[in-house]
């Protein structure tokens, strides 16, 4: 059993989203299990359509009809599943916060970004006027917003999209959140201010010990931001681990697509490869395991029966009933 007092940070369990479309039901995310503790980064890879977005939208409970969600969604012991609709509103944009994959869906456009970050402290903290002002010239110098006096008083519609990224990073830490659910944060912008972001959410994450879940497409953020990371496949999470484990010995074959032949993790900038096939129509999914038209490794067992994930050590993870043979095989290509 563990109680509220031992489960500090984010626990996510059988995390399952559905949706009942013309063609069927589509299970987006199915079975997600996740830890992330206070202070740790955890990454959440895997191709177009695999189910991480809808994943980060069913923790904060931002699904909408036709979807459905179910499992155990828990935060410092917390039911963010069960808990009034109010409650998780006040929870959302204080301890917690969310960076969108589109930073317009997220921003107000008839708002100037100083009063949406504004509220932001207003709704969730005792700052006075003056005090709230100068917290917000701040987090628009911290996330590199020059002449931020200014630019407080701009519309989103009057920022480039790189600024418009660091805006919507600012209203998002307006609150100092202890829970960061960030959805390709740095995606479309330029190395330079990618790495400006990425030092940013480091920084809050050791000086507030932020856990933070980050998606990405890209492996060099991957490794140098993140502790862990899980790999997901037609909406499952098929292996997770340490970076530098996961990196070093991939032991699911599509982790080892992804990585490629020669997963190098200090290439600063590494774009997920992609790997040959196409991923499954989640309505209707390949009988056993939903990799197995796409692997190398397949046998009539994975044509058969769906591979748990199965734990092989200690935070390491695979769903694959071949992981020892994939973790020892010389490099396919
Ligand atoms: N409102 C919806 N109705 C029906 N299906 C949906 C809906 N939203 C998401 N899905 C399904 O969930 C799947 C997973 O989508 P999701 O956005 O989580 O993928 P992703 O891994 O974030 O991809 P990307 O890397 O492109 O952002 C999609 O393939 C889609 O079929
Ligand atoms: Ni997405």
């Amino acid at each position: 059993m563990t109680t509220a007092a031992e489960q500090s940070g984010l626990l996510v369990r059988g995390l399952t989203t559905t949706f009942d479309t013309a063609r069927g039901t589509a299970i987006a995310a199915a079975d997600i299990d996740l830890d992330v503790a206070p202070g740790e980064v955890v990454g959440l890879v895997g191709e177009s359509g695999s189910g991480k977005s809808v994943t980060l939208r069913s923790i904060m409970r931002l699904v909408r009809e036709p979807g459905k969600v179910r499992g155990r969604v828990e935060w410092n012991g917390r039911d963010l599943i069960g808990m009034p609709a109010e409650d998780l509103r006040r929870l959302r944009g204080s301890e917690i916060a969310m960076i969108f994959q589109e930073p317009m869906t997220a921003l107000n456009p008839v708002l100037p970004v100083g009063l949406q970050i504004d509220e932001n402290l207003k709704a969730h903290t005792d700052l006075g006027r003056k005090a709230r002002q100068a917290r917000a010239i701040e987090l628009m110098t911290i996330v590199g917003i020059p002449s931020p006096e200014t630019r407080l008083k701009e519309y989103p519609h009057q920022f480039s999209g790189g600024m418009r990224q660091r805006a919507m990073i600012a209203i998002a830490l307006a609150c100092s959140p202890k829970l960061l659910l960030a959805d390709e944060p740095t995606t479309a912008l330029d190395v330079t201010i990618q790495d400006q972001i990425l030092k940013l959410l480091l920084d809050l994450r050791d000086r507030l010990q932020m856990s933070v879940v980050l998606v990405t497409h890209d492996l060099g953020v991957v490794a140098q931001t993140c502790d862990r990371m899980a790999v997901m496949y037609a909406g499952r999470i098929v292996e997770t681990g340490t970076v530098p484990e996961v990196f070093a010995t991939p032991h699911h074959p599509y982790t080892r697509g992804l990585l490629g032949s020669v997963p190098n993790a200090d290439a600063p900038r590494t774009l997920l490869r992609s790997i040959d096939g196409t991923p499954p129509n989640l309505t209707d999914l390949p009988a056993g395991c939903a990799f197995h038209p796409r692997c190398a490794f397949a046998t009539d067992l994975c044509r058969r029966e769906r591979p748990p994930l199965e734990t092989f050590g200690p935070g390491r993870a695979a769903a694959c009933f071949h992981h020892q043979q994939v973790a020892r095989a010389e490099a396919l290509v």
